[in-house]
């Protein structure tokens, strides 16, 4: 067991045992935010035929030019196919998107023509193949739409269907089992007697999990006065691809984390992370399963979820597992000064001048205040001065799942 590591070495030893999940097909309509489990090509060309761009005549290739006046063969409405190739000399009323008859050369629109009784004048010039689509112009049969591994968005989701998917392959959700360690805490639905608090982690984990696309199968909250922490993480483990434990980091009183996944006879990778909050943070193995143990203070548990627990998400759905960074300005001062490296949370903002990142109320590790509306981490370096107004820092966007940021990360 290695105790105490930097943040890096902790993701490669969890991340190093981690493979993506297999795939599955879902319906389209249920794959936004999902991952492609394998490349998407187009099945053929799109558009598949010579398609009008506007609503207007349809004239004869042979015939631009050289004619100004011409006798209606028939008039599409949306939906209608041809029913004859064009005749030299004649025109035929189509609409945007519509098919062309064969032997059109160009599409006039319908404003610049004069329409008399069963015929249309047009005495201006077009070149040829003006105002027609030519099929494959969108996309080419055996073009390649997006790599495996990529997240479905809207457009995306809009190629396909104009391919008429109605089921696609997407990575597995990883399935994730939440269980909160501590005499102390009740389920936020139940009512707690003098000396409890209500489980506010369970929740808050279980929606970053949501956000990172795992799927919460189980959020429980034990401890050592009810028995049974080890039935628990065991029958946890038999189900989830990941047991997230909270609370019982440090080496506390009571609920240890450590000794109980000891306990049920985990491999232990690692234990405490030079990194603050979220140092109590350690991680293990059991069967292959990946155990990820978070500090029961709220601030230091979201904060050790964001380094430590949604890579573990994101690399199961073979997503790149490692947060968007950029740099922005921070308006606001941080006092504090020195101690290992620091994870400040914050609200980050794109102005035209780029980006800036202001810090939230409430920093202390103990403190919830900081997570409403917390979307980066503000990273300061370990014996890092006081943090001066105006200073760039260094920032991690978090819960990005559905920016397309992640899968370009
Ligand atoms: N002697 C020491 N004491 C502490 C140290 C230390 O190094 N030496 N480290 C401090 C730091 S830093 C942190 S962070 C916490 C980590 O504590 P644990 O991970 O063992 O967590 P607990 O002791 O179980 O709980 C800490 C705090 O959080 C509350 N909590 C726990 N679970 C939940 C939950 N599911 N929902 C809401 N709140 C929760 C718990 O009631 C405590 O108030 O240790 C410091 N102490
Ligand atoms: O581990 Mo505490 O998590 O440093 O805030």
């Amino acid at each position: 067991m290695q105790l105490n590591v930097n943040l890096e070495k902790a993701l490669e030893y969890i991340l190093s045992r981690i493979s993506p999940l297999p795939g599955e097909s879902i319906p389209l309509m249920q794959a936004l935010g999902r991952v492609a489990f394998q490349d998407l090509l187009a099945t053929r060309d799109l558009p598949s035929h010579p398609q009008a761009s506007l609503d207007g005549y349809a004239l004869h290739i042979n015939d631009l030019g050289r004619l100004d006046s011409f006798k209606v063969q028939e008039r599409l409405r949306n939906g209608e196919l041809p029913r004859s190739p064009l005749i030299p000399g004649h025109a035929v009323g189509v609409v945007t998107g519509g098919p062309l008859p064969g032997g059109t050369g160009a599409v006039i629109a319908q404003e610049l023509v004069t329409v008399k009784e069963d015929r249309v004048i047009f005495t201006g010039k077009t070149p040829q193949g003006s105002n027609i689509k030519t099929p494959g112009e969108d996309f080419r049969a055996g073009d390649l739409l997006a790599r495996g591994g990529t997240r479905f968005d809207a457009g995306l989701l809009g190629v396909l269907a104009a391919f008429g998917n109605s089921e696609v392959m997407v990575y597995r959700r990883p399935r994730v089992m939440i269980l909160s360690l501590g005499s102390e805490i009740v389920p936020f639905h139940a009512e707690p007697v003098p000396g409890q608090i209500w489980d506010s982690n369970g929740p808050l984990v279980a929606s970053l999990v949501t956000r990172n696309g795992g799927q919460v199968v189980g959020v429980e909250v034990v401890s050592e006065k009810t028995n049974g922490v080890k039935e628990h993480l065991l029958n946890m483990l038999k189900q989830a691809d990941l047991v997230l434990t909270i609370g019982g980091g440090a080496s506390g009183v009571c609920d240890n984390a450590l000794s109980e996944l000891q306990g049920i006879g985990a491999d232990i990778l690692f234990w405490g992370v030079q990194i603050k909050p979220g140092s109590h943070s350690g991680a293990a193995i059991w069967e292959s399963k990946p155990i990820i143990s978070l500090s029961g203070n709220p601030a230091a548990c979201a904060v050790g979820y964001q380094l430590l627990a949604a890579p573990v998400i994101r690399a199961f759905q073979s997503l790149d597992p490692y947060p968007h960074r950029l740099s922005a300005l921070c308006p606001d001062p941080y006092p504090k000064k020195g101690g290992p490296r620091r994870f400040l949370r914050g609200l980050a903002t794109c102005h035209q001048d780029g980006w800036r990142v202001s810090l939230q109320p409430g920093q202390k590790n103990s403190m919830l205040r900081s997570l409403i509306g917390c979307n980066a981490l503000v990273e300061l370096p370990a014996g890092h001065p006081p943090l001066e107004p105006g200073s760039r820092v260094s920032v991690l966007l978090l819960n990005n799942a559905y920016t397309g940021m992640e899968s370009q990360a």
